[in-house]
């Protein structure tokens, strides 16, 4: 049996991450932690309550009354994201939420909050958790750490074809911009930006199947476990 280890996904936007990290959890009998969806559910609830981002009492406060949790989905076998005993998985990919989503990452209170709650998840290992800065900030000490990368007109692509499933009045530009803002956000801020931690290895997935990035991490995760 797999010992129990930590496997971190970063990258930009769209280009796989929560794919290949869903598999992994699959296959190895692991739990998946999706860290965007945190930011992601802090950001809908940001909204919906009207919270003033610029007043750091504000965003402690409203921290205050947020209780985040992941949760297993019976039917499919992924965990899914509870703001405040709400399931909110599929509400918060909405681009309303993807809009505003990195400016609220880039606080650092919000940050905080948020690591500590992904650091208390990973305490006992048995984790696949992708983001932004889990290789470098959230788990530095992680077993395995893999920087996914795809082309950007690929990742843009792909994430317009899933959008435009639950959404046909989405539009390619307004999921290009969105990502352009977003990959550009996340690579600049003060805090945790994302970046390729120094002993991850690079995973370029833009013309392999879902089946050859499974395959290519599966033996990472092997010689990680069973050194040569
Ligand atoms: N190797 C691949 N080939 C084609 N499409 C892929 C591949 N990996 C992921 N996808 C699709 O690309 C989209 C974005 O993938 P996702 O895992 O959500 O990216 P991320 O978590 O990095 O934002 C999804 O619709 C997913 O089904
Ligand atoms: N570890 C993480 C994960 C996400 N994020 C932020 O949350 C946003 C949404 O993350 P996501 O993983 O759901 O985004 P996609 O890759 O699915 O587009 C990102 O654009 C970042 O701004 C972060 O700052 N740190």
């Amino acid at each position: 049996m797999l010992p129990d280890i930590i496997i971190t996904i970063d990258g930009f936007s769209s280009c796989g991450k929560s794919t290949l990290a869903k598999q992994l959890a699959r296959k190895l009998h692991y739990t998946y932690i999706d860290s965007g969806a945190m930011y992601r559910a802090i950001t809908l609830y940001f909204l919906r309550n009207n919270v003033n981002w610029a007043n750091e009492n504000e965003i402690v406060s409203a921290l205050d009354n947020i209780t985040v949790e992941f949760l297993p989905n019976i039917h499919t076998g992924n965990t899914e994201i509870y703001l405040n005993n709400e399931n909110v998985e599929y509400i918060i990919r909405d681009l309303v939420v993807a809009e505003k989503v990195s400016e609220i990452a880039a606080l650092p209170e919000v940050r905080k909050f948020a690591v500590a709650a992904q650091q208390k998840i990973g305490a006992k290992k048995r984790i696949v958790m992708d983001g932004r800065d889990i290789g470098t900030t959230v788990f530095p000490d992680a077993e395995v750490k893999i920087f996914m990368v795809a082309d950007e007109a690929v990742r843009v692509e792909r994430r317009f074809t899933e959008m435009f499933d639950k959404n046909p009045n989405i539009t390619l530009e307004e999921v290009r911009n969105n990502i352009a803002m977003r990959d550009y956000i996340d690579a600049n801020r003060k805090v945790s930006p994302l970046t390729k931690a120094e002993d991850a290895i690079e995973l370029d997935n833009t013309n392999l199947t879902p089946k050859e990035q499974l395959d290519f991490a599966l033996q990472l995760v092997q010689k990680v476990v069973e050194p040569v």
